[in-house]
């Protein structure tokens, strides 16, 4: 095994009465896909919060490369290198698809977004190497055809993608992935795992992926943890897992299949 890239350990998370994590412990490998899983409400996108700064364990640690992860606004845990999209798309719909992905630059810039462009030197110099790593998402995801383009006018399954530029573009080290494919026809979602399969092995990018769909998860996955009830109910190969009695038990009667 080598050694992991991020290490959770006993993370505990309430929301008053709630428990929606308990003693959640495990690790994620350097350039793997990780995938949670879990029924409705079994803490999934709490566990991503918990990783990006948006929640606050109330117990538990969380170390990316070493750094403790745990009291750190998103803004610090970005510029650490862990980049993120969210189940429902956040992108500025009125802007095109070019200007999203330079916002997606933002955690790289030292001017600022509005001020990168407007004098010679530096900031010029800054400016092309963050079109340039811009370009290189594109292409990565295809999307040259629809660059100008503003995102309000995009089918959703491009907007989605356009999401995962954006997150891309901060040249993330880790990417957490909820849901990348919800509300996704089957052509779309097929060019989804494509995008992200792709993702992981040019440029070696850790990915976390929360996704319903078992097919996809069991396809492209390296790894898989399964969460019941905010517990941690199994972790392991996509084979180990769809044959842990207790994974099976928590799906039956799920429509998931
Ligand atoms: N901000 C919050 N305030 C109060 N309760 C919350 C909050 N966020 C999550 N919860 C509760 O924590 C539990 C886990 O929710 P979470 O959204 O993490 O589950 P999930 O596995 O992502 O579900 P789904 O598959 O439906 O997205 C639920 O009981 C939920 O109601």
């Amino acid at each position: 095994m080598p050694e992991a890239q991020m290490q959770i350990e006993g993370i505990g998370l309430s929301f008053g009465g709630v428990r929606a994590l308990s003693g959640i412990t495990f690790n994620i490998y350097p350039s793997t896909i990780q995938a949670i899983i879990g029924p409705n409400g079994a803490g999934k996108t709490s566990m991503l919060n918990c990783i990006s700064g948006l929640y606050k364990p109330q117990q538990g640690q969380i170390r990316f490369e070493g750094q403790n992860l745990i009291g750190r606004a998103p803004h610090e845990i970005a510029r650490l290198g862990i980049a993120r999209s969210f189940q429902n798309i956040e992108l500025f719909r009125h802007m095109t698809v070019v200007d999203n992905l330079m916002l997606g630059r933002h955690v790289h810039m030292r001017g600022g977004v509005l001020t990168g462009g407007l004098y010679w030197g530096p900031g010029q110099r800054e400016e092309i190497a963050h079109r340039e790593a811009v370009e290189q998402v594109i292409d990565l995801l295809e999307i040259q055809s629809i660059r100008k383009k503003t995102v309000g006018s995009l089918s959703y399954g491009l907007q989605k993608r356009v999401e995962l530029g954006r997150a891309l573009a901060m040249h993330p080290r880790l990417l957490l992935l909820d849901e990348p494919m919800a509300g996704m026809n089957s052509e779309e979602k097929e060019d989804m795992a494509r995008f992200i399969l792709d993702i992981s092995e040019e440029q070696r990018t850790t990915i976390v992926l929360i996704e319903h769909d078992m097919g996809v998860v069991m396809d492209i996955s390296d790894n898989v943890a399964v969460l019941e009830f905010g517990q941690l109910i199994a972790y392991g190969t996509p084979a180990e897992v769809k044959a842990n009695p207790a994974v099976i038990a928590a799906y039956l009667g799920q429509e998931h299949s």
